[in-house]
């Protein structure tokens, strides 16, 4: 096993190594050279808890790491950073299964790979006797900022500095971000969206000059975004743990197809889950739910992909991308691992904003549908969700859940249906409780949150309540051209 981009540069590096750059150097992403098939193997994991599965899992990827590096990485990962044992619980909500991966110690399903990553990333460094210091660049639409932050602050020899835009995260994002304590951390709002964020990110991974530069000061960089592939293995277990989950409770039976639905945006969610499928999980369709930002939902009905329009914000800011980098390995599969014809489609991408798939990709897509939730059915999904069965959905999950509802509509499919839940309610508190009733628009986030608690009787997250004593650390803003001289300011060169 050794991973290769996807724009073929005929780069085979190890998964340790790719942990390290993150991104390749032809800007194409990093995807494993084969998926070894686990479905003959399913019976014997059934029983098995979050981690030890995780190891099934991880180790047929990551194999260049040791038995007992992995476990160490898994075990310190997995640990009472969850508020619960079982890591990813699952809520019976009516006739579905909704996986909450919102368990962590930020509230979101980026916990679920960021928890492990900088164990992941740290071994790679030793095993790869790295001498430089390792930069950790992220973009973030609100979840992976925090995680991320949270995951690598006073991690020795790496730092990390996260751009997110200004005015394109929820207030409670913005707060955890900002609070973020450790010396090694730097957060910065950008005058612009995600998607200058990532791409402005990304320009830097490209930039030879400035790249050679910073390791002549001591420092490469690397990526914490699902570009990278520590970052995007690690979200492969909790489908195959869902599905065993289900099983052990006799919800299904071993063998039997199962739908996910999974709210997208940069698509390394979906794409984790599409991976799991290629190594054996009985998966029917993957319902790709998007929020106004619906180009993704063009894709699929089109095979057109068009980032040519303008960026909403919605209440759904984690999903408010219109350049969803993962696509790329899904592109690399459908087109049979064809990196010209991925290049090709790129440049398109690149130079016109606009790509349109050949009939034979688009015959590959069978295993996904897509839907799109406008604002309005988002906030009342929320309440309906509420009132029918007394389960606070977020702003994210309830438009998977109103996409589910079209699914079925469309399709009367009745498979047994698991809807990824991405982050907690009280994330986007004041959008949530604004859908299920109108509240004193004078009330601050805290007194919101508190509200959101009574009303639902449910239990504010630790780290969402500790917030309030935080005192903020960082409040860097910057222009979406200068993410460049930003990260020279902080590494104080
Ligand atoms: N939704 C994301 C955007 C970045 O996605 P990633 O999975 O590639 O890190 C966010 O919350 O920042």
């Amino acid at each position: 096993m050794y991973f290769l981009s996807t724009r073929g540069n005929n780069e085979k590096i190890t998964a340790s190594q790719a942990i390290i750059k993150g991104l390749s150097s032809d800007r194409g992403l990093f995807v494993p050279s084969e998926f070894k098939n686990l479905k003959s193997e399913l019976k014997n994991l059934v029983n098995l808890d979050y981690k030890e599965l995780a190891y099934v899992i991880l180790k047929e990827f990551l194999t260049d790491y040791s038995e007992k590096e992995l476990k160490y990485c898994i075990n310190s990962a997995y640990d009472e950073n969850f508020d619960t044992e079982k890591i990813a619980p699952i809520s019976k909500v009516g006739d579905d299964y909704v996986l909450e991966l919102y368990h962590g110690p930020t509230c979101a399903f980026k916990d679920m790979a960021l928890t492990i990553m900088p164990y992941l990333l740290k071994t790679a460094i030793e095993k790869n006797n790295l001498k430089e210091e390792v930069v950790i660049l992220t973009a973030t639409s609100g979840d992976t900022g925090k995680a991320a932050l949270e995951g690598f602050k006073d991690v020795d020899k790496i730092k990390i500095v996260v751009f997110f835009p200004e005015n394109g995260v929820s207030n409670i994002q913005k707060l955890q971000m900002k609070t973020t304590g450790g010396d090694n951390t730097c957060v910065v709002g950008i005058k612009g969206n995600f998607d200058d964020a990532q791409t402005g990110v990304k320009n830097i991974f490209a930039d030879n000059n400035f790249n050679k530069d910073l390791k002549e000061k001591g420092y490469i960089l690397s990526s914490a975004n699902s570009i990278n592939i520590g970052r995007l293995t690690p979200q492969v277990v909790y489908y195959f743990y869902s599905y065993l989950q289900l099983v052990k409770q006799n919800e299904i039976a071993l063998g039997d197809e199962i739908n996910f639905v999974v709210p997208t945006g940069n698509f390394g969610n979906i794409l984790a889950g599409y991976y799991a499928k290629q190594m054996g999980l009985p998966v029917n369709k993957f319902i790709c739910a998007s929020n106004d930002n619906n180009v993704l939902y063009d894709f699929f009905e089109t095979g057109i992909y068009n980032k040519n329009r303008e960026l909403k914000l919605t209440t759904s800011p984690s999903m408010d991308i219109l350049i969803s980098s993962n696509l790329e390995r899904l592109l690399f599969e459908i087109s049979n691992r064809d990196s010209k014809k991925v290049n090709s489609l790129l440049n398109d991408l690149n130079e016109k904003g606009v790509y349109e798939i050949d009939y034979d990709m688009r015959k590959n897509l069978s295993s996904f549908y897509a839907g799109y939730s406008k604002e309005d059915v988002v906030s009342k999904t929320i309440k309906e969700v509420f009132d029918k069965f007394g389960y606070l959905l977020d702003t994210h999950t309830a438009v998977a859940y109103s996409c589910y509802e079209k699914y079925v509509e469309d399709t009367k499919d009745d498979t047994k249906t698991v809807i990824v839940s991405t982050a907690s309610p009280y994330k986007f508190s004041k959008d949530v409780i604004n859908s299920i009733q109108s509240i004193d628009c004078n009330l601050d986030d805290f007194e919101i949150i508190n509200k959101l608690s009574d009303l639902s009787k449910t239990k504010i997250p630790g780290p969402i309540e500790k917030l309030k004593e935080l005192e903020i650390r960082h409040n860097i803003t910057c222009e979406k051209d200068e993410l460049k001289s930003e990260i020279l300011k902080f590494l104080g060169k």
